[in-house]
């Protein structure tokens, strides 16, 4: 499959570096228009790519588009390659709150998937969720659905304004369990752990809460209680982190981010 990606940023090369490693695409079949020089030569550097500032240059002979650029960009983007398309390529966009209606318009272009990964594509265990205009064959849902599948799991939704509840959770959900546990390593460190000590005890934490959470397939409120001695340490740290309205203040939070994801959609 030759894939064409225009901005080479965090996600261009997460999901670039998936499409490699899992075998999908070989180097020499992907090109990445990046306006800047140094993205551009560590992309090339790196991964054995091609790559142009140009992006008709880039589209030229790919089957898929891959738009991973900043929201701020898309208009401008639009404008340059308007009407370019050929109507067998297919565009898929990970720009958040990027409306299909909206890409469909900016590029005069029927074939269009919508998707919000996250960013742990860059290791595979990414989570995408996406939908489609009712242009997109059966073979081209197909193509999208590998790529995504090479950046870990995927779910297709028939509901577009389920990108915002996705962009909501998965998409900008990283963060929040990264704020969480830079929180903890400062905990740590001020309980006498070196830096380094306190990233291990957290990243170890992290990874094997989250691994034995799939893997039990228990119910996470169970798997909670199974650690909650009563009268015991764990019990009085939650009762802090519920005096503080942890749970409402999540929920507060992920209607934040969905709020934006629908307002970058109008804008
Ligand atoms: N980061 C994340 O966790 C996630 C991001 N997304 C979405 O992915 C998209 C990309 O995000 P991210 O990778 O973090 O952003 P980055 O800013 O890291 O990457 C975008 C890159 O594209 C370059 N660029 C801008 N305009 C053009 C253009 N017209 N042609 C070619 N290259 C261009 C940018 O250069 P310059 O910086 O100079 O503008 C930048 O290097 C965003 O729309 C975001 O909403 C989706 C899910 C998760
Ligand atoms: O913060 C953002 O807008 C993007 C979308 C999801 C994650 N990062």
């Amino acid at each position: 499959m030759k894939i064409a990606f225009i901005g080479g940023g965090n996600m261009g090369e997460a999901i670039l570096g998936a499409l490699i490693q899992k075998n999908i695409c070989p180097p020499k079949d992907i090109t990445v228009s990046e306006i800047k020089a140094e993205r551009r030569t560590f992309l090339e550097n790196t991964y054995g790519i091609k790559t142009t500032p140009s992006n008709p240059e880039a589209i030229k002979n790919a089957e898929v588009v891959l738009l991973a650029i900043k929201p701020q960009n898309l208009a401008e983007l639009s404008a340059g390659l308007k009407g370019k398309l050929a109507e067998t390529q297919l565009v898929i966009s990970i720009i958040a709150g990027a409306t299909l209606s909206k890409l469909s318009g900016g590029l005069e272009h029927k074939a269009v998937v919508r998707v919000m990964p996250n960013t742990p594509a860059m290791i595979g265990m990414g989570m995408s969720v996406w939908t489609a205009l009712p242009a997109v064959s059966p073979a081209q849902k197909e193509q999208a659905k590998s790529i995504l599948s090479a950046m870990g799991k995927e779910i297709y939704t028939g509901k577009e304004t389920m990108l915002d509840a996705a962009t909501a959770i998965s998409g900008s959900g990283p963060a929040y369990f990264f704020l969480f546990m830079e929180s903890l390593e400062k905990a740590a460190q001020e309980m006498g752990f070196t830096p380094e000590e306190a990233t291990v005890l957290v990243s170890q934490t992290a990874a094997g809460s989250a691994v034995y959470a799939e893997k039990s397939g228990l119910p996470l409120a169970q798997l909670r209680k199974n650690v909650t001695s009563p009268g015991g340490t764990t019990a009085e740290a939650i009762k802090v982190f519920e005096q503080a309205g942890l749970e409402t203040t999540v929920i507060k939070a992920a209607k934040a981010a969905f709020d934006r994801s629908v307002e970058l959609g109008k804008g």
